[in-house]
């Protein structure tokens, strides 16, 4: 892990930089593969499903015997958990509905506000390196709970052609509709355009690769909504000698172990800290049947010795961390003044992965600083907001020749005739 001491603010760009390529860097592929499966659709589908995921399918859906047989070949252990973690996720996102804004803008003038629900949406769930089942839990219940009448699901196949018994026990637990055995760029094409099999919906939710993640973004080009570009995992940790190092260390790996392209920033003004971090992700490293991927990303990674707090939390906001964990003494000074991160951790007890399994919050987070203007996916993500208006005789009478002034202003004679009409017809 790059080791950089007292960086001048003029070198925060060069040392904030994620080894993630972008849209640049993969819209040819994706643009291509968009094309062919707009025209020719499951044929294309398949095709590359044989070249980057290895197998030949003959179906893409998942068939119920499936789904039966994942349910008898997960443990008991682990449905319980996924229970837990359900029912925390149901609490915290089902305490984000609002309730109806209702206004009398002016008397007669009556305006509010109601949300519906996306009714077709489609989630990708990674499935590249790791089964990511805990996706579905973040992505289907705030869905179910909106109300969005059609979940599809697509994820990509081992090369055997088959779908990890978690996905599938997690996908009818939470009421996935559909399942597709598709991955990377072509899932997101399947999803955009429709397929002879796959459903064409509104909005694609969820994480994936640099791959998943650019074709959502290039997706939105052709009619479809996205939740926000969540690519490769990242995490940013403040932490003072208050903080124990070896959890520090846990914290760093457990997000290194998502894939060779993610990053992990510790910023801390202690030299000690820092120093005791460096050797300890040496020992955890070594116990991690995930070493490799962890070691490259952690190659990508940085520890940085800063001057103060204050500098501290002018770097951060500058990198706007998908996770930021807070470890240090004065936490109230971070929490109140921090403006850029996905989701933030506080406290000596307050793991990352907390958020990513089970204490209730979604897990499914703006990546490659998209956290300075983008929210992380929750209930709202699933809905439209609709507004509706009633104006009475005595409402149009009060509000009447201002939108007759505005519309003539305009040159737009059509509208103002609309009001002059009504206006007339209660002389
Ligand atoms: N930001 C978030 O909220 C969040 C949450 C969970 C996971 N993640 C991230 O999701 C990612 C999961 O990645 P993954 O790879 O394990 O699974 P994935 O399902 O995202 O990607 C696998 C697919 O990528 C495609 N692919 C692989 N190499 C390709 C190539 N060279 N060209 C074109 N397509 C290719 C294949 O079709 C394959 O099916 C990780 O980077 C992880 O950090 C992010
Ligand atoms: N940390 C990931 C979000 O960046 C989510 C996840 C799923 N499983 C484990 N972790
Ligand atoms: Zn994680």
């Amino acid at each position: 892990m790059q080791r950089i001491n007292y960086p001048q603010q003029k070198e925060w760009e060069e040392i904030l930089k994620r080894p993630t390529q972008t849209v640049s860097d993969i819209e040819e592929i994706v643009n291509s593969i968009f094309k062919e499966v707009q025209a020719d659709g499951d044929a294309v589908i398949k095709k590359y499903t044989a070249q980057f995921d290895k197998v030949t399918l003959d179906s893409l859906l998942v068939t119920n015997v499936e789904i039966e047989r994942a349910n008898n070949t997960v443990s008991d252990a682990l449905k319980q958990a996924m229970t837990l973690a359900k029912s925390n996720i149901e609490k915290f996102h089902a305490a984000q509905k609002t309730s109806k804004v209702d206004v009398e803008t002016m008397p007669g003038v009556k305006c509010w506000q109601e949300k519906r629900p996306i009714q077709k949406v489609g989630l990708y769930i990674p499935g590249g390196t790791a089964p990511l089942f805990s996706t579905i839990l973040m992505l289907a219940i705030p869905a179910k709970l909106a109300g969005c009448k059609e979940i599809v699901l697509c994820t990509p196949p081992d090369n055997n052609g088959d779908i990890n018994p978690a996905i599938l026990y997690a996908a009818q637990l939470c009421g996935v509709t559909q399942i597709f055995k598709v991955g990377g760029i072509q899932a997101i094409a399947g999803m955009t355009f429709g397929t002879e099999s796959i459903p064409k919906v509104y909005k694609i939710f969820g994480p994936g690769n640099q791959y998943v993640t650019v074709a959502k973004q290039l997706a939105t080009k052709h009619g479809v909504a996205i939740d926000m570009p969540a690519g490769p995992s990242e995490l940013l940790v403040v932490a003072d000698d208050s903080a124990n190092a070896a959890f520090v260390t846990s914290d760093l790996l457990s997000q290194a172990e998502h894939g060779v392209d993610s990053q992990v920033i510790l910023v801390s003004t202690s030299e000690n800290l820092i120093e005791a971090v460096e050797m300890e992700i040496e020992n955890q490293l070594q116990q991690l049947p995930r070493k490799e991927i962890a070691r490259k990303s952690i190659g990508n990674s940085r520890l940085i010795l800063v001057k103060n707090d204050q500098e501290a939390l002018e770097l951060i906001n500058e990198y706007g961390p998908e996770h930021f964990i807070v470890c240090v003494e004065n936490e109230a000074f971070f929490i109140e003044n921090i403006q850029n991160a996905g989701s933030v951790f506080i406290g000596n007890y307050t793991p990352e992965s907390a958020g990513d399994y089970a204490s209730g919050t979604n897990h499914t987070l703006p990546t490659n600083g998209y956290a300075k203007q983008y929210s992380g996916v929750n209930l709202d993500s699933f809905m439209k907001s609709m507004t509706f208006q009633k104006i009475s005789e005595k409402g149009i009478q009060g509000i009447g020749s201002a939108i007759e002034l505005m519309a003539e202003a305009e040159g737009l004679q059509a509208h103002k005739n609309a009001v002059t009409l009504r206006l007339k017809s209660l002389r």
